[in-house]
């Protein structure tokens, strides 16, 4: 097989993405095809695939699997390269428009030319904040907001939330020593989240501002996690570090992300999203 791919990222978090307009694939190759390209030294290398597809309920569709093949339901960094795409690549005709996720649809506003866009705000929708919706073992309408969370010989402090994935972050007083190689491979697979989550480490530099760390569920350590962002500002909000209706600036380890949670409960994202090659993948291993 020869598969025609653009390799895009958002503050380093890098996928492989495949135009399903031009190159259809069948459902049985999009997990080995996800670990095959993540491969850095037998593929591209990435943090995994992800599709971009017609949609019947919006104007293009995303499909995300992280590099282990696992399928996530959403994915922040994603959806900024998969806006740049379409609208580069004439998908969609409009700077603003919608596209669906297995988390629902998100609206996306593009800004640049059809050129070159340089960075995209998304509107990622609203937070889900009971443990039913994490999913979080316990009660089902219980929030988790600096709840106590063994794990080994840590007494942690968890806060749970999802953008349409899970997201487990944890405040540290020095973001440089958090555990996160320790620690996030073990959390990740905690059996308190039935579906795996997403591991956030987060120092509160002010109320605007704050760096951050992920261990993301199915990658491992990247450079950057979108929904992990949104998830750490609703977060410190929910602890009072920082309030609603405000532009925080969240140092991730590719770069920053301006996320705001508004008044009307909706989570904004804005951040670059950039291309790094388009090519052939040459398999017939899938
Ligand atoms: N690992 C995530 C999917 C990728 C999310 C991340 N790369 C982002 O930018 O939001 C999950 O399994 O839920």
């Amino acid at each position: 097989m020869e598969i025609p791919f653009t390799k895009m990222h958002g503050l380093g978090n890098s996928y492989i993405y495949v135009d399903l307009f031009k190159y259809p694939l069948t459902e049985e190759q999009l997990v080995p095809l996800a670990i095959e390209v993540a491969d850095v030294n037998t593929g591209i290398g990435s943090d995994g695939l992800i599709l971009i597809q017609p949609s019947e309920v919006a104007e293009v569709g995303m499909r995300i699997f992280n590099k282990d093949g696992s399928e996530g339901k959403t994915c922040g960094n994603g959806l900024r390269c998969v806006a740049k795409y379409a609208y580069e690549n004439g998908l969609v005709t409009t700077s603003t428009f919608s596209i669906e996720t297995k988390a629902g649809n998100v609206t996306a506003e593009v800004h640049g030319t059809k050129v070159h866009v340089e960075e995209v705000t998304v509107d990622m929708g609203a937070p889900r904040l009971n443990r039913k919706m994490i999913p979080m073992e316990g009660e089902d309408n219980e929030t988790v907001i600096a709840e106590s969370f063994q794990v080994s010989l840590h007494p942690l402090q968890v806060t749970a939330v999802s953008m349409g994935n899970p997201h487990a972050i944890f405040f540290v007083e020095a973001i440089e020593k958090a555990p996160l190689y320790e620690l996030g491979p073990v959390i990740t697979a905690d059996q308190r989240f039935p579906e795996g989550v997403n591991v956030e480490f987060v120092e509160i530099i002010s109320a605007t501002e704050m760096h951050f760390r992920v261990w993301e569920r199915g990658s491992g350590v990247t450079q950057a996690c979108g929904t992990g962002a949104c998830a750490a500002v609703v977060a410190a909000i929910l602890n009072d570090y920082a309030s609603k209706n405000e532009e925080i600036t969240v140092h991730l380890s590719g770069g920053d992300l301006f996320i705001n949670w508004a008044e009307d409960g909706h989570v904004w994202m804005r951040g670059k999203a950039e291309r790094t090659l388009d090519g052939v993948f040459f398999t017939n291993r899938i």
